[in-house]
């Protein structure tokens, strides 16, 4: 479980509120999809939640841990087992997809691992059965560089649920990709959340939005105005958007 209390954020030397008391809880299997505007505030949300922003103020707990009360062991718990990922995944792309699996990222990844490229066997047939559950066994020997873009985004999928990750949050995930490429990353992230508990906080266009998302959360002016569970949005709900 997840709590979040009264974050806020402001940003430049005048400090413009960027996010204002926002507030929520969320169960594992959720997959949420952040709606707004342009400037709402949806990326410095998530990227709040990464940690990748200093918060201003809020509480944060998760699974009965006060991520700001414990400073050690809170902030680690976080970028050990929540990934952030970005419209363009991260990758290396002169290594194959199992490589950029099984190396993952330096957040979670040993010095020494990312300097030698070693690996231990049962760390590669993980790597090989998330490379499997996420359609990419065929692919698992290319090159990064030579998937589209949708494999790609699967592929850092597969890297952040090697590596522990219990939280996915997923700024705008499928832009860019063709219509079938995006519904397959979202069908798959919707299985995996249905499957195993993981949580996915989401940027997306809000037609994907209403078909994947068990709920929704609409930004105006760094507040979350609608908080939507289980349905669609009304024409009042998405009127700002
Ligand atoms: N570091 C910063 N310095 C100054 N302004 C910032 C900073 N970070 C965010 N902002 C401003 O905060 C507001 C919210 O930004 P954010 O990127 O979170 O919005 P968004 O909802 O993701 O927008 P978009 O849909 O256009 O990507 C914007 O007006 C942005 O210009």
């Amino acid at each position: 479980m997840i709590t979040v209390e009264h974050l806020a954020k402001a940003v430049g030397e005048e400090k413009m509120p960027v996010l204002q008391d926002v507030g929520f809880q969320l169960e594992p299997g959720e997959l949420v999809a952040v709606l707004g505007g342009s400037g709402s505030g949806k990326s410095t949300l998530l990227r709040c939640l990464a940690l990748r922003e200093k918060w201003d103020r809020g509480n944060f707990r998760v699974d009965g841990t006060d991520i700001f009360g414990n400073v050690f062991t809170g902030k680690r718990k976080i970028r050990r087992e929540w990934a952030y990922l970005e419209q363009n995944a991260e990758l290396n792309p002169n290594r194959t997809a199992l490589k950029n699996v099984l190396i993952g990222q330096s957040a979670q990844t040993p010095l020494w691992r990312m300097v030698t490229g070693m690996v231990r066997s049962d760390d590669y047939m993980g790597a090989m059965d998330e490379l499997d559950a996420l359609g990419l066994l065929d692919k698992a020997k290319m090159k990064t560089s030579q998937l589209s873009g949708g494999e790609r985004q699967r592929v850092a999928i597969a890297r952040a649920l090697t590596h522990g990750a219990k939280v996915i949050l997923a700024d705008e995930p499928v832009t860019g990709l063709d219509p079938k490429s995006a519904e397959n990353v979202m069908e798959t992230l919707r299985r995996l959340c249905k499957e195993t508990g993981l949580i996915v906080v989401t940027v997306l266009p809000i037609e994907l939005a209403e078909r994947f998302a068990t709920r929704i959360w609409v930004l105006e002016d760094g507040r979350i105005k609608h908080d939507v569970k289980g349905r669609r949005l009304t024409v009042k709900e998405r009127m700002n958007l």
